[in-house]
C-alpha cells in the first residue's frame, strides 16, 4: 500500500525536512517485506490565495482515486501506536493500494474535505503547527512499521 503525505505548503531546508528525510525512507526499507510503502509528500500551495476552499481543490486534485483519506485533524481520534498499525495492516489487508494523509495549512482542513475522508486521525486535541504534523506522522508511519515487522524500534 503506498503512502500519500498530501500537505499545504513548502517545507524548506532545515532540521522538520531533515527528519522527514530520515523517517520516510526507514518506514520504506521496513515497509518493505510488509506490503506498505513507498511513502512521499506531496506538497500543494494555493498561490492564488482561495483560502481553505482552493486548498482543499489542489488536495483534492492530488489524491490517488481509489485511495484511503485520512484527514489529520485534532478533532479525530487518538489511537496508540500499535492502534495505528494495526488499522494500516487492516487498509492494506483489505486491498487498498493507496492511503491518502492529508495535513491541512494555518487554517486548517475544509469542511467538505473532512466530510468526505474515511477517518480523521489526531495527535491529541492540542493544536500543532502543520509543518511539525509532517515530521511526527513521518515517525508514526515508521514506528507502525517497526511494529508490524516486530522490530525493536518501539518499547512500550
Ligand atoms: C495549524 S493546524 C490548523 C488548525 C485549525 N484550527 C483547524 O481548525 O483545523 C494545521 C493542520 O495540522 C494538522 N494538525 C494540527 N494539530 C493536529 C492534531 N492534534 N492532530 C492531528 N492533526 C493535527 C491538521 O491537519 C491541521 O489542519
Amino acid at each position: 500500500m503506498r503512502v500519500h503525505i498530501v500537505a499545504v505548503g513548502r517545507l524548506r531546508a532545515g532540521p522538520q525536512k531533515d527528519l522527514i528525510d530520515d523517517y520516510l525512507p526507514r518506514f520504506d526499507r521496513t515497509g518493505r517485506g510488509l506490503g506498505l510503502g513507498p511513502a512521499r509528500v506531496i506538497e500543494v500551495d494555493d498561490r492564488k490565495g482561495g483560502g481553505m476552499a482552493g486548498e482543499a481543490d489542489l488536495i483534492r486534485r492530488a489524491l490517488p482515486g481509489g485511495a484511503v483519506i485520512v484527514a489529520m485533524d485534532e478533532r479525530g481520534r487518538v489511537e496508540s501506536s500499535p492502534d495505528f498499525a494495526q488499522r494500516l495492516a487492516e487498509w492494506r489487508d483489505a486491498g487498498h493500494g493507496d492511503l491518502a494523509l492529508i495535513i491541512g495549512g494555518a487554517d486548517g482542513i475544509d469542511s467538505s474535505l473532512r466530510a468526505d475522508a474515511d477517518f480523521a486521525l489526531s495527535f491529541g486535541k492540542m493544536v500543532w503547527p502543520h509543518m511539525l504534523v509532517r515530521v511526527m506522522l513521518a515517525e508514526q508511519l515508521y514506528r507502525a512499521a517497526s511494529i508490524l515487522a516486530g522490530a525493536p524500534y518501539h518499547r512500550n
